[in-house]
């Protein structure tokens, strides 16, 4: 089944199932293969596009108007866009924003990322809710040359995001000082200017506002690669631990960080973790991890903190999750998606172990849940 194609099409987007898409391309040329997902956000395509957590994923973005303000150096999330490439309904106009430097499309093409404009993303976005998020492969010929085929069979060819173990691919390399608070904080400015705590934050692919957010707090952060033991991570004496999202598969982690983990939990540290450190501690602690139909993506998503009961809007990028029903005595089940009922956060009973589904430095996204940055500090003091 293929979609009307545009008169001069440049680009084309298979998924596995045959179904094609065409369009015209922007950013890099060439061809992409990954798994595609839908995020439903209206601000902040650029940290999406940099956020680590997104490699081996196309994004297809629900939001018409993408690209309009532009890309600038201070919001990307880390060096690299890790998104494979980007699926939108409008090709960008012109940037239209004080703070941009340079336009989407030359961004994307300098950083060998492909997008794909004029796609009927209602359309494709009821494609993935309804079979889940499919693999599918983008492709950029300026000359509109497709080998359709090809394309449909690369997709097919595309293994997926089970057991696909990419923490330590997008991991730092060496440990490093995190040293940057601007713009952390809800209201713009940077807290604390004297560190009052030792964090280790543990790299799996993480945010740069993550780390801004622990700083903001009164954190001294040392970044480690995701490979670090639970030892190399003790011998900083850190006050706490940080447990960083990331992309793939969190059980395909199994050889490396749920044992660091492990380890680490017995040191009696307090712990905090984010979306894929999430998933990790909760492996670690025995539980289970799913893989979603078509995920969460999006930055309004109600999350229902079952402690209190009060609803968070939420920043969410994740398409695994912990299976609720498997967490063993002594995990208290903290939060939960009021969306479809899918576990959002836990904490051991007995000490300050804890950490949540979805994106408390909202970045992009709403700010209820920095509170959550404000728990872990104190568990420290305390
Ligand atoms: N944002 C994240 O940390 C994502 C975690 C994991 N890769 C998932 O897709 O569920």
């Amino acid at each position: 089944m293929a979609d009307t194609p545009p008169n001069h099409p440049t680009a084309c987007l298979a998924l596995a199932d045959g179904t094609v898409f065409y369009g015209r391309g922007f950013g890099a040329t060439g061809v992409t293969v990954a798994e595609l997902c839908f995020n439903t956000a209206m601000t902040g395509y650029q940290e999406i596009m940099t956020d680590p957590s997104y490699a081996g994923q196309i994004v297809t973005f629900t939001f018409p108007h993408i690209g309009n303000t532009g890309v600038n150096p201070e919001d990307d999330e880390t060096a690299e866009p890790f998104a494979e490439g980007m699926v939108v309904k409008w090709d960008p106009t012109a940037p239209s924003n004080w703070r941009s430097t340079q336009t989407l499309q030359h961004w994307l093409a300098r950083r060998g990322r492909i997008a794909i404009g004029g796609v009927d993303t209602r359309r494709l976005t009821r494609a993935i809710r309804q079979q889940g998020a499919p693999h599918a492969a983008l492709a950029h010929d300026p000359d509109g040359n497709f080998d359709v085929a090809a394309l449909i069979e690369k997709a097919r060819g595309f293994n997926g995001l089970v057991g696909m173990d990419l923490a330590r691919v997008v991991s730092c390399a060496q440990s490093y000082r995190w040293d940057e608070m601007r713009w952390a904080w809800p209201d713009g400015y940077a807290r604390q200017t004297n560190p009052r705590h030792k964090v280790v934050a543990v790299d799996y692919g993480a945010k740069r506002n993550i780390l801004r957010c622990l700083a903001s707090a009164g954190c001294e952060v040392t970044v480690l690669p995701a490979t670090a033991t639970a030892d190399e991570v003790l011998a900083h004496d850190p006050d706490g631990v940080f447990l960083s999202n990331g992309p793939g598969d969190p059980a395909a982690t199994g050889e490396y960080a749920v044992p660091a983990i492990s380890g680490i939990l017995e040191a009696n540290l307090p712990v905090f973790g984010i979306c894929l450190g999430h998933q990790m501690l909760a492996l670690a602690l025995g539980a289970r991890t799913v893989k979603m139909n078509h995920g969460h993506h999006g930055a309004n998503h109600p999350v229902k903190d079952m402690e209190t009961g009060k609803v968070e809007i939420t920043s969410m990028n994740h398409g695994f999750a912990v299976d609720g029903q498997s967490l063993p005595t002594g995990v208290a089940e903290t939060h939960v998606s009021l969306f479809d009922g899918s576990n959002c956060g836990i904490r051991l009973q007995d000490r300050p172990v804890f950490s949540v589904q979805h994106h408390p430095e909202a970045s992009p996204g709403p700010q209820d849940s920095y509170y959550l940055f404000e728990r872990f500090v104190e568990s420290m003091a305390g």
